[in-house]
């Protein structure tokens, strides 16, 4: 497969975007993607053991080429992980592209990742880590942005509908 994605989601850790991200291959009938997944399949490791290992910086890196290369090799649905957007490369390739950004407030966000070690970055204090993140990355995420969809207190299903509306995109 070739091309830009039909929708490319982004948003802070635990929002939903791979939960939504197949809802949405399911109801336009196109595949998905995780740049999550796909780094994890390529280096045999877990998202976590790469931080623990070689650092963030050395995660980045490798995050910077999965969303490059999923950008230019997958028409279907595509989830970020959280942190993609930091990179000003990445941000440029998002631009033009159909970008649902899906958000939710700081309580709904620790009722959902609360202590998950698969989550380096809220394995402390994760309510204060939370603000710090989002106080840093909200530009961002609006920044690369078509649309912002808010998830609190909405199911995944309804949270796949609200972006289906959003992006005015139908199911077939
Ligand atoms: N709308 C929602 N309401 C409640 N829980 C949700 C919702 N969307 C996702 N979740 C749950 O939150 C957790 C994180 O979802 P996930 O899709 O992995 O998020 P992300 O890929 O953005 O980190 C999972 O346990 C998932 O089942
Ligand atoms: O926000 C972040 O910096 C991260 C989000 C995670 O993906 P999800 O957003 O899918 O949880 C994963 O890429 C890694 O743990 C770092
Ligand atoms: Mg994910």
């Amino acid at each position: 497969m070739t091309g830009a994605p039909l929708i490319v989601l982004v948003g802070p850790m635990g929002v939903g975007k791979s939960t939504v991200g197949q809802l949405l291959a399911e109801r336009l009938g196109t595949g998905y993607r995780d740049t999550d997944e796909d780094i994890v399949t390529a280096q045999g490791r877990a998202i976590a053991d790469i931080f623990v290992d070689e650092g963030e910086a050395a995660f980045r890196a490798l995050e910077k080429e999965a969303v490059r290369s999923a950008l230019a090799g997958h028409d279907g649905v595509l989830a970020l992980g959280g942190g993609a957007i930091l990179d000003p490369d990445t941000r440029a390739l998002l631009a033009g592209q159909r970008v649902v950004y899906l958000s939710m407030d700081v309580e709904e966000a620790v009722r959902r990742t609360g202590l998950n070690a698969a989550r380096p970055l809220l394995a402390v204090n994760p309510r204060k880590q939370w603000r710090e993140l989002m106080e840093a990355r909200r530009h961002l995420y609006e920044e690369v942005a078509t649309v912002v969809v808010a998830t609190d207190g909405r199911t995944p299903e309804e949270v796949t509908q609200a972006a289906l509306d959003a992006v005015e995109l139908k199911d077939v």
